[in-house]
This record gives C-alpha cells, structure tokens and sequence, in this order.
C-alpha cells in the first residue's frame, strides 16, 4: 500500500492535467485569434483603401502595403488581392461609362458600408475636394493622379466621379461619400477630365468651394486628338477615319469643330469659361509632354502650387523601355515598380501628314491664345 502510495506520488498525478493540455489549449486560443483576425482583414478588404495610408488604393494595393510590414502578412496580402473589391455606391456605373477613362486604368473603390471596416476607419473624415484635375481627356491625367498619390499628403479617389458634369444631382453628399478618409493637413483630390469641356462645371467647382485647386494636363492639341481618337478605335473598331471625320469638307478644308476629339483641343476658348469663375492663379496648367520628358520636374510644380512638401522627386521615377514612359520605382503601399496599364500609350495610327499639317494651323491662333493667358508657352508649334 505504502508502495503504491510512493509510486503513485513519484508518478505524475491523475490531478494534474498532463502538461502538453495547457500547450494545446494556448496553441487552440492562437488559431482562432489568428482566424478571427484574417477574418477581420478579408472582410475590410475593400475599405483598407479608406484608411489613411492606403486612401484611393485597391484591395490589391492595400494589400501590398500590407504584406510590406512583413513576412506574416505576406499571406494576408494574397487573401486581400482575391478579396472582392467593392465599388462605392453610385460610382462604379458611372465610371464604367466613362468616355476617358477605361474601367481597367482605375483604382478599385472601396467598399464603405462594411461594418467590420468602419471600426478600422475610425480615424479621419471624408473631405469634399480641395484640389480637382479637371482636364483635359488624353492630357496624362492618370499619370499625374498615379505619381501624385505617392504623396503622403495626398488621398485620392482612383475613379472617376463624374460628379460636375453627370452626377450633380446626387448631391454633395452623395460625392463627399466617395472620397477617401483624410486626417488634417492631407488633401482630398478626385480627377474627372471631361469637367474642363463642361460649361457648369466651372460654376459648380465654385460653388463647392471658390478656393478649390484646379490642375489642368494640357498637350498638343493634334496628338490630343488622335489619341482620343485612338481610344474610340480601340472600342469601336468600325469607325469612320481620323482624316475622314476631321472635316465638315475636305476639299474646302473646312475642320468639323463639332467633333469632340477637335473641340477638347481648343483650350482658349474652354479656359475663358473658368476665368469667368476662377482667378488664372488658382488654375495649373501642367504640360503632358513634361510630365513624360520630365516627370520629376512637373510633380516639383504641383507640389509647390498645392502647397506641399516637394517629396516627390526624380528618385522616384524610372524611364521603363518596353513601355516606352516613365514609371514609378515603387507605387504607394508596393515595393514593387508601377507603369500605367495597356490603354495608356497605345501605338497611334499614322495619320496623313497634310490632315495634321492642316490642323496645326487649325489650332494654332487658339494655341497662341492660350499662351498668352496662361503665361506659359507649351511649345506645340
Ligand atoms: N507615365 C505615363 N505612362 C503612360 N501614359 C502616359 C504617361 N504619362 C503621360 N501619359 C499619357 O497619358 C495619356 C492618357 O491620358 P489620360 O490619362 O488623361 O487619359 S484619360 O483621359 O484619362 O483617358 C496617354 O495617351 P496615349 O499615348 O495616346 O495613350 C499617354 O501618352
């Protein structure tokens, strides 16, 4: 008896529970914070893209940023770029029939009616914006968009509104909404190239707010015109020609102005329509040709006239053969380089020379106009 009372104390005792159960039970309470907090992560996919840091960016980019922070979230990063990209309410259809911009050149929208995303929202509030690129279509709008987000000072909803032109009726609530979350000192910025040629849009900008920053990316007028006509082609294979549909009479050589890919390019004569509202110096006109010869130098002008900290530099650029542009080293939230997709800079069609030779002179007095009220000569002719 004495024996087996000595044994059994010598012995681990049938109280005591085994000492690999306390193990289990931690590794079990591991699994499922683990579970709970992939889980928390998948369903924020979407609205990642709302909170500061990762304003504007996809499920996709946010994910990156993620995976950035290290090796554990790597894992995370693959689960969030499967993850469903939700649009913002009312956005998604319109951009979608967005003239200017394909739906595949923008940023996935997030998704703000997410519960479980609001509680990684808390910090920040959507601002209505301060700076606007209103124009013009084919300028390199989304190139200056794509380089100024790598600001930190910069949140900016990656597609287009349309809120000027197609949207006004749903309110500045309604537009307010679409933006990404901001905390003080960062700015709110949207792109829509079609409110340079729409003649409410300078009243309505004005009446959102008569300090709001406007930056416009002007480019010849004749290249300008061929890539929209490009664009058109791309979708519509079937389209009459460029030379065909640029004259009202091509004997007379008489220019169809009425053709939006020729009307866009008149810049004078959409400019004085923002005059009327705006004062020149709160406009910036940046050149499309400069911010692909010399990207650095043009986003050194934006930050400047948006009052900014001049992060943005020629570290931050890299001249990407096969694309034939410059491209981004890192894009925000990837350490990975960026170009711009396929429907940016698409081979143009050759045109005939004297069709080009006849619009040069076309725009020519309006380019000189435009000059003269900008200050600035772009060099077109
Ligand atoms: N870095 C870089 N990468 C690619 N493309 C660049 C870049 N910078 C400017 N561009 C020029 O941008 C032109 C498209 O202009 P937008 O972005 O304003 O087009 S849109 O109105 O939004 O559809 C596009 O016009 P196309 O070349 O005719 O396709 C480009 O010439």
């Amino acid at each position: 008896m004495g024996q087996r009372l000595i044994c059994c104390l010598d012995a681990p005792s049938a109280l005591q529970p085994p000492p690999l159960l306390p193990v289990r039970r931690k590794l079990l309470l591991l699994c499922i914070m683990l579970f709970l907090w992939l889980y928390m992560f998948y369903s924020c996919a979407g609205s990642c893209a709302s909170v500061p840091g990762l304003a504007g960016r996809g499920a996709g980019e946010a994910a990156a940023t993620a995976g950035a922070h290290g090796e554990g979230l790597q894992v995370l990063s693959k689960l969030l770029r499967r993850a469903p990209s939700g649009g913002a309410k009312g956005l998604a259809g319109s951009a979608a029939a967005s003239p200017s911009e394909p739906r595949e050149e923008q940023s996935a929208a997030p998704d703000p009616t997410s519960p479980i995303s609001s509680f990684f929202n808390g910090s920040g509030t959507k601002k209505l914006p301060q700076a606007i690129i209103i124009g013009v279509k084919k300028g390199g709008t989304r190139a200056l968009l794509e380089f100024l987000r790598v600001h930190p000072d910069i949140r900016a909803v990656g597609a287009e509104p349309h809120f000027f032109d197609r949207n006004y009726e749903q309110g500045f609530a309604w537009y307010r909404d679409l933006m990404p979350r901001t905390l003080d000192g960062q700015i709110t910025m949207e792109k829509t190239p079609s409110y340079f040629v729409t003649k409410e849009a300078p009243a309505r900008i004005s009446a959102m707010s008569k300090g709001t920053k406007l930056i416009v990316v002007v480019r010849d007028p004749v290249t300008r015109a061929i890539s929209d006509y490009t664009q058109t082609l791309s979708k519509k294979p079937d389209i009459p020609t460029f030379e065909s549909l640029t004259f009202k009479n091509r004997t007379t050589g008489l220019i169809d102005t009425s053709w939006s890919a020729i009307q866009i390019g008149i810049y004078a004569k959409h400019l004085e329509n923002w005059l009327l509202y705006f004062p020149i110096g709160q406009i910036l006109f940046v050149s499309g040709e400069r911010l692909i010869s010399d990207p650095a130098g043009e986003l050194g002008r934006v930050q400047d006239f948006l009052g900014l900290k001049r992060i943005i530099t020629d570290k931050h650029f890299y001249f990407n053969k096969t694309k034939g542009f410059p491209c981004l080293k890192k894009a925000e939230g990837s350490s990975k380089p960026h170009c711009l997709g396929k429907t940016k800079g698409r081979t143009h069609p050759n045109i005939d020379r004297e069709v080009v030779q006849r619009l040069r002179e076309f725009y020519r007095p309006f380019n000189m106009k435009f000059y003269q009220m900008t200050g600035h000569d772009f060099g077109w002719d």
